[in-house]
């Protein structure tokens, strides 16, 4: 792809929001939030309160964790099925899945259907941490002798992605006119997701021959998404001018990359957009030369916020000209739906 003829990507500075005292300029940061999502639905985000300190210790940590012998990483395994998604996930088990409708979607029988949907192969492996409050998603910790500080380090660094999320809540919340703590009041910060994602080398011609993906193209069902990526590079962003198109989300050194989920789409009455994704080989010159062109290791680490699960979710932007396109639903009931396809 060309990148010269890419728009950029919008880039929002929190710090206006965060530490101006007057609410003008408050709003006017939260004004200029929404209008990224509504626009192109994915902001690079400054100032966002993350640390550079624990940002690079939760990359260090996670760096060792997949660096475990597989036998090791087993000892936390993901759970089989699809209602609980936590613990460690080897290269393949998930298929991420953009596909919300088909034979299966209504919690149907058809296996066949997901069974197709595995066929090309996601290589990377994960590991999913949730907050040891959620009743429905039980942690999967490895016994403590594995590694020590994984389980310190990932929840620690799970309450620390709250914090920088629930700022950009409300900053979301009084761009879209509503009281600051709108959005925010949904979210007790027990149901989030922090998810360690490592994407090992592969030599570039599988995934260019279709028999590896990276991650498809998918959109996330969270409210919103934090992500933090490595400098391998690889993300890309649906151009929502040119349908099929994708844009490089090159990493920004000191950013994290904040995108719109499905939910909040729901949620704004589609004013917000949630924005298909995915990662693909990173640029040619970082490629690993010798015969196979191996890419290089990626790692990131997505934190998907998420609403109490019971909470019933009534589209925001509802008046005369944009009645409400949806009914209302609970975040249990949009994500059963959508867990479905996935596992
Ligand atoms: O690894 C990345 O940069 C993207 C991850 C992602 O989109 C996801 O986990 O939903
Ligand atoms: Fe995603």
């Amino acid at each position: 792809m060309d990148s010269s003829n890419q728009p950029p990507l919008p880039i929002i500075d929190l710090e206006a929001f965060t530490s101006a005292s007057d609410t003008a300029t408050r709003l006017e940061a939260g004004k200029q939030l929404v209008s990224a999502c509504h626009d192109v639905g994915f902001v690079y985000i400054k100032n966002h309160g993350v640390s550079e300190s624990e940002l690079s210790r939760a990359f260090d940590v996670s760096k060792k964790w997949f660096d475990l012998p597989t036998d090791q990483k087993m000892k936390a395994p993901h759970p089989p099925g699809w209602a609980v998604h936590r613990g460690y996930s080897w290269p393949g088990l998930e298929k991420v899945s953009n596909l919300v409708s088909g034979p299966a979607a209504d919690g149907g029988s058809d296996d066949e259907f997901i069974e197709k949907l595995r066929q090309v192969q996601d290589f990377k492996e994960s590991y999913e941490v949730g907050s040891d409050q959620n009743p429905d998603q039980p942690n999967v910790w490895p016994p403590t002798d594995v590694l020590p500080e994984w389980q310190p380090c990932m929840s620690s660094f799970y309450s620390t992605c709250f914090e920088a999320g629930k700022k950009i809540l409300q900053a979301l919340a009084l761009g879209l006119g509503l009281d600051e703590n709108h959005l925010l009041d949904f979210h007790s910060g027990d149901y989030n997701q922090l998810r360690l994602l490592h994407y090992p080398p592969i030599p570039a011609a599988a995934i260019d021959e279709g028999k590896f993906a990276r991650m498809p193209a998918h959109t996330d069902w969270s409210t919103i998404t934090l992500l933090f990526q490595d400098d391998c590079g690889g993300l890309q962003v649906e151009n929502v001018h040119k349908p099929g198109t994708f844009i490089d989300a090159t990493p920004i050194p000191g950013t994290l990359v904040m995108n719109v989920g499905d939910l909040l789409m729901r949620w704004s009455n589609d004013h917000l957009k949630s924005t298909s994704h995915r990662v693909q080989l990173p640029p040619l010159q970082d490629r690993f030369t010798g015969a196979s062109k191996k890419t290089r290791a990626r790692y990131s680490i997505p934190y998907f916020l998420t609403t109490d699960p019971d909470l019933l979710i009534e589209c925001l932007i509802a008046d005369e000209n944009h009645p409400p396109k949806y009914e209302p639903i609970t975040q249990r009931d949009y994500a059963a739906m959508r867990a479905r396809m996935q596992y």
